[in-house]
C-alpha cells in the first residue's frame, strides 16, 4: 500500500534487503511499503532521466552520488510518461532545488507520482553490499508500513525475483504512434517498443528519420506493414530469456535482410536470434561513466549503461551463426562483459548501452549514423539484383 503523502524528512523508514541486512532512514517521496530488485546507479547526474526510464521497471536504485535532487525536476527530461523505478533510495536529498528549468522538488515528484524512497541511510554501506554479495529484493517501508524485521523481511522474500520476470507489455506503449523525421524525410524505421526511452526516436528523428513506434507484442506483419527501411528493437525490463515473441520477429527481419538495430534489450534479443544465450550479471552496471571499446575502430568510449542481464557471445572469435558470421563489436573495459554485437554478412548490429543517452555522454551518438548508413547502403526490396 502507497500513500501519496510527502515524506517529511522525519517519518521513519526501514530498508530490508531479502538476505537479512538492515538499513534505517527517513521516507523519502511517498510514504508506504515498495518492493523490487535492488541495484546501484554511479551517474553523478540526470537523475530525472534514470527515474523515467522504463528499463527500471520493478526496480528499486540506490544512487551512489551522495547528493541526489540539487537541480529539482522539470517538464522536458522525461524519458517516458511516469517514474518507472519502484523504489528510490538516496543519502542526501537536497533540502532546495536551483535550476531556471526546475518547477518542483524530486520529494514532491516522486510523493505526486506515488514512488517510496527511503534518505538518510549509508548508500555507500549499501552499494557495497550489493557489489560484495549480487543484486537481490529489497522492500522500502515507512510511516505505518514499518513492522518488526521478521515479518518485514518475510514480505521481501515473497515479492518477485527479476530472473524470469516478462515486463515489457506493462511498459510499452499499447498503440503504434510516430515520431516525425526532423527536417527532409529520408528513411521510415520501425521501432518495436519493450520499454523504449523518449530521445531514441528523436535521435532517429533528428537524422531524417520518420519512426513508426509499435507495441511489443508487434507481428512481422506488423512491422512490415509501414514499409520500413530499417528495423529498431528498443531498450525494455526484465529478463531476456523471456522474450521470445520479440526473438521470433527479429528472426523474420533477419531473414529478409532489412537493415536492423538494437538497444540493450534489444542487443540481448539479437544474440538470442543469434543462438546465443543471455545470463544474469552479479550485480549489472548502471551509471553514465562505463568505459567501452569499439573494436571495429579501436576507440574507447565513455557510455551510459543499464543493464542488470548480458549475451553470453565468445569475445576471441567470429560466431557461426543461422544469418551468416557474428562477433562481437563492444566489449566494456571493466569487465569484458559483451556490449555490442555485429553481423558480417548481414546488415545487423546492436549495443547492450545506450547511445542515445539524454543525459549524456554523447561519445556513442555515432551509432545513430551508423544505423542511417546501414539503410543507405542497403538496396530497396525492388532494386535487388
Ligand atoms: N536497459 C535495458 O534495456 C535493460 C535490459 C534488461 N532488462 C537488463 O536488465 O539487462
Amino acid at each position: 500500500m502507497t500513500t501519496s503523502t510527502r515524506g517529511t524528512g522525519r517519518v521513519p523508514a526501514v530498508l530490508v534487503l531479502e538476505d537479512g541486512r538492515i538499513f534505517r532512514g527517513r521516507a523519502y517521496g511517498a510514504v508506504g511499503e515498495t518492493f523490487g530488485e535492488a541495484v546501484f546507479s554511479t551517474g553523478m547526474t540526470g537523475y530525472q532521466e534514470t527515474l523515467t526510464d522504463p528499463s527500471y521497471h520493478r526496480q528499486v536504485v540506490v544512487m551512489t552520488a551522495p547528493h541526489v535532487g540539487n537541480t529539482g525536476v522539470n517538464d522536458e527530461d522525461m524519458e517516458s510518461r511516469k517514474i518507472w523505478v519502484s523504489g528510490y533510495v538516496v543519502r542526501d536529498p537536497a533540502r532546495v532545488p536551483s535550476n531556471w528549468r526546475s518547477t518542483r522538488t524530486l520529494d514532491e515528484e516522486l510523493a505526486a507520482q506515488g514512488v517510496v524512497g527511503i534518505c538518510g541511510i549509508d548508500t555507500r554501506a549499501l552499494t557495497r553490499h550489493l557489489r560484495e554479495r549480487g543484486a537481490m529484493r529489497v522492500g522500502i517501508f515507512s510511516g505505518d508500513a514499518v513492522a518488526d524485521e521478521a515479518s518485514m523481511l518475510a514480505e521481501v522474500r515473497k515479492a518477485p525475483e527479476m530472473s524470469g520476470a516478462d515486463l515489457s507489455a506493462e511498459v510499452a506503449t499499447t498503440e503504434p504512434y510516430v515520431v516525425p523525421a526532423v527536417g527532409e524525410k529520408r528513411f521510415t524505421v520501425a521501432a518495436v517498443d519493450l520499454g523504449i526511452k523518449g530521445m531514441t526516436p528523436h535521435r532517429m528523428a533528428e537524422r531524417g528519420i520518420e519512426v513508426h513506434v509499435l507495441p511489443a507484442t508487434a507481428t512481422v506483419e506488423d512491422v512490415y506493414a509501414v514499409d520500413p527501411d530499417g528495423v529498431f528493437f528498443s531498450n525494455g525490463p526484465g529478463d531476456p530469456s523471456t522474450a521470445d515473441h520479440a526473438v521470433s520477429v527479429m528472426r523474420a527481419v533477419l531473414e529478409r535482410g532489412t537493415p536492423l538495430f538494437g538497444i540493450c534489450f534489444g542487443n540481448q534479443i539479437l544474440g538470442r536470434a543469434l543462438g546465443f544465450g543471455t545470463y544474469k550479471l552479479k550485480y549489472g552496471h548502471r551509471g553514465i561513466n562505463q568505459p567501452v571499446q569499439d573494436r571495429t575502430t579501436g576507440k574507447v568510449e565513455v557510455t551510459a549503461h543499464n543493464h542488470g542481464f548480458a549475451v553470453d557471445a565468445p569475445l576471441d572469435k567470429v560466431s557461426d551463426t543461422p544469418y551468416g558470421r557474428a562477433e562481437v563489436s563492444h566489449v566494456c573495459l571493466n569487465d569484458n562483459v559483451v556490449e555490442g554485437l555485429q553481423l558480417l554478412d548481414r546488415p545487423a548490429f546492436s549495443v547492450q548501452y545506450h547511445p542515445e543517452a539524454a543525459a549524456g555522454p554523447h561519445d556513442a551518438a555515432y551509432l545513430f549514423d551508423r544505423f542511417t548508413s546501414l539503410m543507405s547502403t542497403v538496396p530497396m526490396e525492388g532494386q535487388r539484383a
